[in-house]
């Protein structure tokens, strides 16, 4: 088996759990936070420092490889490990959600999607096949089905259509699956805002028995309640003893409503993008270090965080990097604000260890956003 979770510890206090998943590149503990390393690499991170700071499996992008340099040269490097030198797990994300979201979209038709490259507005198509081609040539130990993410607001019978052909889509997908032996295909959960819709395509899914369910069409401009009411009846249809996978979610408050609601996996693109224009997480809440009042603050960026960065340089060095373009600024928020998350589903595992979790998150939501929800 490619990929086999290992439900741990069900929490007394909430839907979250505990969970090994055990991959061929090595074994992730969940809740985990996934950085997304879109172009091959994590931006101005090495390995070395994702390692540091225990960062178990990374992401990167189908449509953008494809794009460039292509999938064909990253399989002649030996795939996508050896091409970044990362040797630890990676999940690479279909394309699906990129290509309604960067490409110049063309036409949708029941065998994929036409559309014209962000950089080089060449012609291109991708296909549930087209898709498993370039994810079983990149090597990723977890792929994800090639799905459309429909856009929020949407019509009741536009996402009952698209619900459906990514339905079909995801057959081919697993049909058309080359390497399912050393890379598990996860399917993705759609159906919009509409419980009927969302049900349905759940319990086509779970059928299928795959290795793994992400919940997708989510994080796409809906209100927040909503994402978490639609989570509150979905994720109870997707079995217990496989990983659980909303996309696209990466703000400290959704990662620790997503445990409580019995996710496992969460990516985003949200800390690595803020830091590097200054914004950070810390302890006591959002702070944009290259804000003139820390002009002075000789102080590290968090007092209660131990990272490289705050144990080893102050607010005011950094906003004057920040405020210089210098790239080591970049690195330095990047650094904290990936260890910032990835320290907080520490923290996470070890409250459901203890069945505290809905505690943890009252003290955490106190000191972070200064209210209890
Ligand atoms: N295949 C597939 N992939 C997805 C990726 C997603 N990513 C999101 N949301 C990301 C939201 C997002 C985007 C940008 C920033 C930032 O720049 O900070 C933050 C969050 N929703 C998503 C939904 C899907 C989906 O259904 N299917």
């Amino acid at each position: 088996m490619a990929v086999r979770y290992e439900l741990l510890k069900q929490c007394k206090q909430s839907g979250a759990r505990l969970g090994r998943l055990h991959t061929p590149h090595g074994v992730i503990e969940t809740p985990i936070f996934m950085p997304v390393g879109t172009l091959a690499t994590v931006k101005t991170m090495s390995p070395e420092e994702l390692k540091e700071m225990d960062a178990q499996i990374i992401l990167s992008n189908t449509y953008h490889l494809f794009i460039r340099p292509g999938h064909e040269i990253v399989k002649e490097a030996g795939g996508l490990h050896k091409f970044m030198n990362w040797d630890r797990p990676i999940l690479t994300d279909s394309g699906g959600f990129q290509v309604f979201s960067l490409g110049d979209l063309r036409k949708i038709t029941e065998e994929g999607v036409q559309f014209r490259s962000h950089l080089s507005g060449e012609k291109l198509f991708l296909s549930p096949e087209k898709a498993m081609e370039i994810q079983n040539a990149l090597g990723a130990d977890i792929i994800m089905a090639f799905d459309e993410c429909p856009p929020y607001p949407a019509e009741y019978e536009y996402v009952k259509n698209s619900t459906e052909r990514t339905y079909r889509w995801l057959k081919r997908c697993k049909e058309a699956h080359g390497r399912p032996e050393d890379q598990a295909l996860f399917g993705i959960v759609q159906g919009g805002e509409y419980r009927e819709l969302r049900e349905e395509s759940a319990r086509q899914l779970v059928d299928l028995d795959l290795p793994g369910y992400a919940v997708g069409g989510l994080s796409v401009g809906e209100p927040h309640e909503m994402m978490f009411e639609i989570l509150g009846y979905t994720t109870p249809l997707l079995p217990k003893d496989k990983p659980r996978y909303l996309m696209g979610v990466g703000s400290p408050e959704a990662l620790i409503e997503g445990a409580i609601l019995g996710i496992d996996m969460f990516d985003c693109v949200l800390p690595t993008r803020i830091a590097r224009n200054g914004t950070t997480m810390t302890s006591e809440g959002r702070l944009v270090v290259r804000n003139a009042k820390f002009t002075r603050d000789f102080g590290p960026l968090d007092p209660n965080c131990d990272c490289y960065t705050c144990r080893n340089y102050s607010r005011a060095y950094l906003r004057h990097l920040i405020k210089a373009d210098e790239t080591f600024g970049l690195r330095l928020t990047t650094y904290h604000n990936l260890y910032f998350l990835l320290n907080l589903m520490h923290q996470v595992r070890q409250a459901i260890m203890e069945d505290r979790l809905l505690d943890f998150r009252d003290e955490f939501m106190m000191k972070y956003y200064g209210t209890l929800n």
